[in-house]
């Protein structure tokens, strides 16, 4: 079902300081921020050969990553992203087998405009799971 890893997303205070650490210090080629209101955080994405990695702020009240960076307050390695090729018959296969799916369990569009939802991280070895239609 699964397919390639689209990107591994840190929590981090200031993406501000984030980016420029792997600009300055790691050589890395760093986005933009770029406000994701429908998700309560603020992403950049940085490119790499063979990935990506995600920086997320908290943006807004409610923001689902508020209390991961209560209990990690240096930041910390939030979720990963794998792809689908279908991401309905994903859910429907994973929710058949007990898995639970977070929100409303339909997809909302993420941060490169395609669906994306996430799997409890109870429910996957303790790490929080992103789907991503192909
Ligand atoms: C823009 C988009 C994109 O890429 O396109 C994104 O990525 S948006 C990325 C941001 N959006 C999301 O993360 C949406 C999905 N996430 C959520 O709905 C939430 O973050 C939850 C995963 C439900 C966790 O929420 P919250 O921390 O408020 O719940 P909680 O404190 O009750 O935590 C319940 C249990 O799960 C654990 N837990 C919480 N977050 C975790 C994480 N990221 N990885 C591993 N475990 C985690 C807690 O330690 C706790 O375990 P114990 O009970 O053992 O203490
Ligand atoms: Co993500």
């Amino acid at each position: 079902m699964i397919g390639r890893l689209n990107h591994v997303a840190i929590a981090v205070r200031d993406i501000a300081a984030a980016s420029a650490l792997y600009r300055d210090t790691l050589g890395a080629d760093v986005s933009a921020a770029v406000p994701q209101p429908e998700h309560g955080v603020t992403t950049v994405f940085v490119t790499l050969p063979n990935t990506k990695i995600e920086f997320l702020e908290p943006l807004g009240e409610n923001s689902p990553i508020a209390k991961f960076l209560e209990r990690n307050p240096d930041g910390g390695i939030h979720h990963i992203c794998y792809e689908v090729d279908d991401i309905l018959t994903a859910r429907d296969q994973l929710k058949a087998t007990g898995a639970r799916v977070l929100g409303s369990g339909d997809p909302k569009i993420g941060a490169h405009g395609k669906p994306v939802l996430f799997l409890h991280p109870k429910d996957f070895n303790g790490t929080l799971v992103e789907l991503e239609q192909a």
